[in-house]
Order: C-alpha cells, then structure tokens, then sequence
C-alpha cells in the first residue's frame, strides 16, 4: 500500500473527515457548454484508462458515485446568445447536490468533467461543505464571461461569473437559473496558466484586482514562485480547503492535444507535477474538476495521450512523487546467501582489440 501524505503543521488538514483514506469520483457527463459534442464522455474514458485503479493503489480506498444526470430539456432555446441555459442550470444543480453528498461523506470529490461549465456545480456544492475554501484554476482561460460579455455565448466560457458574489449585479437574467447563486469571492480564486483571454475578461480580473498568473507570469518567475504567489493570495494562513479547477487545455496541447479549445504555449507536464506536488502535500485538497476532456477530438494517438496525461497528473495530486513512493513499512529484501566474489579475468583477456 502506497500513503505518502505528508501531516505536519504547516500542511494539518482542518476537517476530521480529509484525514481519512477516502475518496469519491462523481462523473459530470456535460458538453453544451459548449458547441463539440464528445466532453460528455471525458468522465468514462478516464474510468477505463484505469484512473480508479492507479488512485487505489496510493492507498485511497475510492467509491465511484457514477454520474450526474444532466436532463435533456425539450425547447431549450438559446436566450440572448446563452445556448442550452436551462439544461445547464438543472444539471448544475443536480452536480452541486452530488458533489455535495460525496464530500459530506468521503471527505474528498475527483470530478471527472465534462466541459467547465461543470465548475458551476462543483463549486457551488463545494461552497455548502466548505464556504472558505481557496479556489485554483488551472486554464488557459479565464472563464470570467458573463452572459453580457461573451463573444460565444457558450457557458464554459462563464461559470466563474455565476459564483462570485461580486459579478452578481453584472449578471443578466437566464430562464432556470434562479437557483443558482453566487457562493465564493473573488479573492477566493488565483488562476495559472492563462494565455487566452477575451479583452471584457481581463477588465473584470483588473477591476476586481483578481489573483491571475498567466503564461507571462510562468516564465518570468518559474512555476515554484507563481503558485507559492497564488496560495499565498488565496490561503495566506496555510489552513483552508483546497478547490483544484484544472482544464486540461492549461497545458499545452502537445499533452492534452483532445480538448476544443486548445491553446499553444501551456503548461508542461512537468509544471503540472509540480503543481500537482506540491498540492498534494498540504492534505487539503477536498475536490478537483477534470475538465475539457474530448475523447472524439484528435485520432486514436491524441486520445490516448490526453487520457495517460490526465490520469498521471490526477495521481499527482494523489499522492504519486517522481522521487518515488516507498510502500508503508517496507522490508528491503536481505540476502540469505554470501555473494560470491568475481574471479580475475587472466590478463589479456579483458578486451577485443579491434582491427584496422
Ligand atoms: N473552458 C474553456 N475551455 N473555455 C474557453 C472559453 C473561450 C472564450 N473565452 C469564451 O468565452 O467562449
Ligand atoms: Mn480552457
Ligand atoms: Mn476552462
């Protein structure tokens, strides 16, 4: 059994139940967040890429919660240009609840997305178990779009403007989305890795003098000041519940090449470790969304690599170190038998000479 989560003071977990083995995985099998079909099948080709089995063998003990229903609803008419407003409002709902219920009982959520508009949900289900906790997310994108400033009128683009209270007076009414309330602040949230956002994003994250590190900020500093930088900003006090948000179009599409809106200049792999590392060593990590997953983008080669990169940098953030993991315990094996010296070569005999 593998378990190399740290417990120091620095890195003490504040809920009873995050210092169990536990575990739960809750699908959030969403794509009209967008306009590609296919993010709705992210959540099953990282359960048969064999995530559940890599994260039992760091000794969590996992319960998969299936997936979330996300309602077809007849008419749902784009309103405004907002597409699928009412789809995306129940089953957002419905993530929260779910979300929700894995949290209150196993302590910590791997959502497996699904577009980002799944964050609207996981959040907001978050936010009922933990209302402090520190946001990161991890995207080439701000996904700070309100209704009124998207370009696309896709939601991914969105869910951070439905959850901080301080948008709320920006955002326009939506059939179905009475439900959904803001639940964090804006200083809740740092992003990394940002490379691709709409010019109105920008002015939202400079007015509300938001915690952003983009690409610039990565390779002016290195990835260890920027996310010391962005926990610093979003759990100054080394003690809060840790919400990963991490769409896998962060990194640069020559590893997650199976997303619809990829960017060049991401993240690495190796940045994404870190990161993933580091993180982990707090213990605090209570829930993280995989999202932008499209397994019906790219050819077979694509497919794979983005699914073997998402399930290594998941165990990253389960407790996988590239310094490797002694098992708890272990016994080096101790010989019973003498070794046996080497007898000496006669001279002459070491080397072959070569001939010209
Ligand atoms: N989760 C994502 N991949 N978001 C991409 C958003 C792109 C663009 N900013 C938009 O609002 O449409
Ligand atoms: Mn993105
Ligand atoms: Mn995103």
């Amino acid at each position: 059994m593998y378990r190399e989560r740290e417990k120091n003071d620095r890195f003490m977990t504040t809920e009873d139940n995050m210092s169990l083995d536990t575990l739960g995985i809750v699908g959030v099998p969403v794509s009209k967040g967008q306009r590609r079909d296919g993010t709705e099948k992210g959540p099953q080709v990282l359960r048969d890429g064999g995530l559940i089995e890599k994260l039992t063998r760091f000794g969590w003990n996992v319960t998969d919660y299936g997936d979330v229903n996300y309602d077809y609803v007849d008419d749902d008419l784009p309103y405004d240009h907002v597409r699928n407003p009412r789809h995306i409002a129940s089953g957002s709902l419905n993530t929260a609840d779910q979300v929700e219920r894995c949290l209150r009982a196993e302590g910590r959520c791997i959502a497996l997305g699904g577009d980002h508009s799944m964050a609207i949900g996981t959040v907001m289900g978050h936010a009922r178990v933990h209302p402090d906790m520190a946001v990161l997310w991890i995207d080439a994108h701000a996904d700070i779009n309100t209704p009124l400033t998207s370009e696309s009128g896709n939601i991914h683009g969105m869910p951070l403007s439905f959850l901080a209270h301080e948008l709320d007076n920006y955002i326009s009414y939506l059939p179905g989305w009475e439900e959904v309330k803001p639940c964090i602040s804006v200083d809740q949230v740092a992003w990394i890795g940002l490379r691709d956002v709409d010019p109105l994003e920008r002015a939202i994250v400079e007015k509300f003098n938001m915690n952003s590190f983009s690409m610039q900020e990565v390779d002016q500093l290195g990835i260890r000041r920027v996310l010391d930088m962005a926990l610093e900003a979003v759990d100054p006090t080394g003690t809060k519940p840790i919400h990963v948000s991490f769409d896998v179009d962060s990194m640069d599409p020559l590893y997650t090449p199976s997303t619809g809106t990829p960017v060049s200049g991401g993240l690495s792999l190796r940045e994404l470790c870190y990161i993933a590392e580091i993180v982990a060593q707090t213990g605090r990590l209570a829930v993280i969304d995989i999202a932008e997953v499209n397994p019906t983008l790219g050819d077979k080669n694509d497919v794979d690599l983005t699914v073997k990169t998402t399930i290594d940098v998941i165990s990253h953030f389960y407790g996988q170190r590239r310094q490797g993991n002694a098992p708890e315990g272990a016994e080096i094996p101790l010989s019973i038998t003498k070794r046996v010296p080497l007898k000496p070569r006669p001279v002459g005999t070491s080397r072959k000479v070569l001939q010209n």
